[in-house]
């Protein structure tokens, strides 16, 4: 699903224009669809619009109206000057019946009701001072459910920051499509359930938009997704490497490998130091194992195109040996995930990293940092003010090291150096324990093996990697993620219309 900054939803509400939609219908379907939701929930108590003198307190007029034709008891509060409101605002202000009482955290109290959060929407464009201010946090402190229009006022719809402050909504009504600020955080947390409404937008507006940033669903990457076929063979499915640490850091080596493996890679190899041969060729099954010290033995490995997909970075040390390795593994022909170790250890020259990418030409890299390696590599990102919020900084991410950038976290996020970028929302806050990213790395490295391209390889992984914590549960630990992926295929694979067909039922 496609997910429109604020501007991009300016556009589509002037393209439904250009299509016939009049305006004032766009606002009436809003406000319906507002209205529907808060009576949904009234239980026979009244309720407060909080409206402002935008277009998103036009919608909340609508609303009043609307809750108080069907005989509910309500309030509107005013926030602003009755004067300003202007064009469909002013109108639906005028088709109010009741009164418009001027805005204060007193009138607001302890409303025994539901509020309706008309007070800032796609329009805000700074930092929330005075008396709006005041009444976000009123509205926070009156202990009613407060029903969002269009955003939860105080957060901005492109980036998902808070902007001095904001409503904490149990529900979030929006329009045409969701906006980034619904599925990144801090805004998510902010907006409790979330209702798309059907305005009247005509879908065909998205083509001439071209939105770049797409909620993490199947429907993004499946039409790439590597499904096993009948006729297939295991070398078909690519051959994964994951580079091992030393003799006591080779168990994230293991986890990347066992992901990828169980990512559908057709086999998988650790290209462990000979100090960790040992341990390493005990602890493995499925995966095999070779002897690879330094970067001139990876080179020498990596020089067989069958190996097509590596994992470079997890339990591998930061320094001087692994900048070499990485830049061994950018040099061959094989698609490239650096994690962990790999990033840190370009922290002080990551125009190096850039530039061994930027030779590889069309060959996949992914960069797969957290917010704490993000910081080191990316620095003048980070120190960029008009680069604001996770989305922007991963697209700066990408733009600048050449690469797919898998920006992680709650809401993580993967960018492409062409702008494309989608952010999961399926991530289980369990999924925050050791190992976890070294298992997706893996998997990421599995996809790749399989040929899926790079943007969609690394937005597939995150999706499974978020879908096999939640189906495995609370007390998750990395080692579960792998052996939780095979469930969360057999859905995949059938809501694909692929499950793998079986043997033959002969009667
Ligand atoms: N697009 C569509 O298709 C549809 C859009 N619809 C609705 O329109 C909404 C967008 O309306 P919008 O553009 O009028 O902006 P909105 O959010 O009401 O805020 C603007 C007002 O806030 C003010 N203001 C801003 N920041 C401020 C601050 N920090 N502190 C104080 N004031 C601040 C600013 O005033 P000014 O800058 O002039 O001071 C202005 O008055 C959208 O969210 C949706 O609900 C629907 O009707 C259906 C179709
Ligand atoms: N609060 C959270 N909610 C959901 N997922 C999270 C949260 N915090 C981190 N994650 C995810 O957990 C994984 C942790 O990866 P990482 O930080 O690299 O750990 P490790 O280095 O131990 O493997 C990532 O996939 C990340 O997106
Ligand atoms: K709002």
């Amino acid at each position: 699903m496609e997910l429109l900054t604020t501007v991009e939803m300016g556009e589509a509400d002037r393209l439904a224009g250009a299509r016939g939609a009049a305006g004032a219908d766009l606002m009436e379907s809003a406000g319906l669809a507002v209205a529907d939701r808060v009576v949904a929930m009234l239980q026979g108590r009244p309720v407060t619009v909080v409206a402002g003198t935008g277009n998103n307190g036009g919608d909340g007029f609508v609303a009043a109206r609307l809750l108080q034709s069907r005989g509910h008891a309500v309030r509107l509060l005013l926030v602003g000057d009755r004067g300003k409101l202007k064009g469909d605002a002013a109108a639906a202000a005028g088709r109010w019946q009741g009164p418009v009482e001027a805005a204060t955290p007193e009138r607001l109290g302890n409303t025994p009701g539901v509020i309706v959060d008309a007070l800032f929407g796609a329009g805000l464009d700074r930092p929330v001072e005075g008396l709006p201010r005041a009444m976000i946090e009123a509205m926070n402190a009156s202990g009613a459910p407060v029903v969002a229009v269009d955003l939860p006022s105080g957060i901005n719809g492109t980036t998902g920051t808070v902007m001095g402050a904001a409503v904490e909504a149990v529900h979030t009504v929006t329009f045409f499509r969701l906006k980034p600020g619904h599925v990144l955080l801090p805004g998510r947390l902010h907006c409790g359930d979330l209702t798309v409404a059907d305005i009247g937008i005509p879908a065909d507006v998205l083509a001439e938009i071209k939105p770049r940033a797409f909620l993490n669903r199947p429907a993004l990457w499946s039409g790439v997704f590597p499904v096993p076929k009948p006729e297939g063979h295991k070398y078909g499915r690519g051959h994964a490497v994951v580079v091992s640490g030393g003799l006591s850091f080779g168990g994230a080596a293991r986890l990347a490998a066992r992901g990828a493996l169980r990512a559908g890679a057709g086999l998988a190899t650790l290209a462990t130091p000979r100090e960790a041969l040992a341990v390493q060729a005990a602890a493995n099954l499925a995966i095999m194992v070779r002897p690879v010290d330094g970067a001139e033995e990876l080179r020498g490995f990596l020089s067989d195109t069958r190996h097509n997909a590596m994992v470079l970075g997890p339990g591998g040390g930061v320094g001087a040996p692994m900048r070499a390795q990485v830049l061994a593994a950018l040099a061959s022909e094989a698609a490239v995930v650096l994690d962990a170790d790999a990033l840190t250890s370009f922290a002080d020259s990551a125009d190096d990293l850039f530039s061994a990418i930027g030779k590889r030409a069309g060959r996949a890299v992914i960069l797969t940092p957290h917010s704490g390696e993000f910081d080191r590599l990316f620095k003048e990102i980070k120190k960029n003010l008009k680069v604001i919020g996770k989305l922007d900084q991963a697209r700066a991410a990408a733009r600048l090291s050449g690469a797919v950038v898998l920006f992680k976290g709650a809401d993580t996020v993967v960018a492409a150096p062409d702008g494309r970028t989608s952010i999961a929302d399926n991530a289980p806050p369990y999924l925050a324990t050791a190992g976890a990213g070294d298992v997706l790395a893996g998997m990421i490295a599995g996809l790749l093996a399989q040929h899926m391209p790079a943007f969609e390889a690394a937005s597939a992984a995150v999706w499974l990697h978020g879908e096999a914590a939640a189906a495995f549960g609370p007390g998750l630990i990395s080692e579960d993620l792998p052996d939780a992926l095979p469930a969360v295929y057999r859905r995949l694979f059938a809501a694909l219309g692929a499950a793998s067909p079986g043997p033959r039922k002969t009667l």
